[in-house]
């Protein structure tokens, strides 16, 4: 057998054991934007806080292997990684399942430097290697753009129920996010909506909304795209060192994904 040939057997085997692992999984979702900075890891938080809130058994991966933030922004200081029949067990914080590149790397400070080929080779060996069992909804957190690592998750989980994208309402973050759109619609997976973060800041006294970064961005880009505005998350200007992730109600949110992918009459 050809080195090719063996290559192509290897991927086809690991297919097999991701689409094994991962079967029992009810729903999977993969957060994405064009660019970083957009606020997806912070919504991917609060929306599996609110699905959690609803009842839902719910797991985060982290797949951001190069600013892999969830279990900063979740205060996971030390993940204690335990194993069930060899598969590592997402780690658990107040009720949501974790699975993060960073549990292990010798610290939070080091680096990954690798190549294309061992960045995804990594992610799909965590596919693979994790006890997916037990998860109502699987949030994503995937890394920023369209490059080797967002394809690679989006290419190696099979049945993803569908695509959340954030964007904020700034020119070059709706201009990145088309090209993230079109990624998805070319692997023919559907997408849930759209997300506008940071839309706007709301004045603590009279409630005026205030749409510094400029107004209906979200919505166009939902329009040009047939796709639903899943909803609008102001900018929460409290934010500061004292806590980690803005306060941002998305209870609303979660009730129009849920609605949207048919999620419902499991617990
Ligand atoms: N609605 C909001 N109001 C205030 N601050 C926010 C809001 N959303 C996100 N942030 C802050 O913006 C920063 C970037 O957010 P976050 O890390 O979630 O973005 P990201 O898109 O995941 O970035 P990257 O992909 O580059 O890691 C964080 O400090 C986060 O706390």
């Amino acid at each position: 057998m050809d080195e090719e040939h063996a290559q192509k057997l290897a991927i086809m085997k690991q297919d097999m054991e991701i689409a094994n692992a991962m079967s029992n999984i009810k729903h999977k979702i993969v957060v994405m934007s064009g660019k970083g900075g957009v606020g997806k890891t912070t919504v991917t938080i609060k929306l599996a806080e609110a699905f959690k809130q609803e009842d839902y058994k719910v797991c985060i991966l982290d797949a951001d292997l190069h600013g892999p933030n969830v279990p900063k922004m979740m205060n996971i200081k030390k993940a204690d990684i335990t194993l069930t029949e060899n598969k590592i067990n997402p780690v658990t914080k107040a009720g949501i399942g974790v699975v993060s590149i960073e549990f292990f790397l010798p610290s939070e400070d080091s680096p990954i430097i690798w190549r294309g080929p061992r960045k995804t080779g990594a992610i799909r060996q965590l596919l693979a290697d994790v006890n997916w069992d037990n998860i109502d909804i699987l949030l994503v957190d995937n890394p920023p753009g369209t490059g080797d690592e967002p394809l690679t998750v989006l290419q190696s989980i099979p049945n993803i129920d569908g695509v959340i994208i954030i964007t904020t309402p700034h020119d070059v973050s709706l201009h990145d996010v088309k090209k993230c759109i079109n990624m998805v619609k070319e692997l023919k997976i559907p997408i849930i909506g759209i997300i506008e973060n940071m839309s706007y800041i709301q004045c603590p006294k009279c409630g005026e909304k205030l749409f510094v970064f400029g107004k209906n961005g979200g919505r166009l880009l939902a329009e040009e795209f047939g796709l639903s505005l899943l909803g609008r998350i102001p900018l929460d200007t409290s934010m500061g060192k004292s806590k980690e992730t803005p306060t941002i109600d998305s209870s609303r949110i979660s009730e129009n994904i849920i609605k949207n992918i048919g999620i419902g009459g499991f617990k």
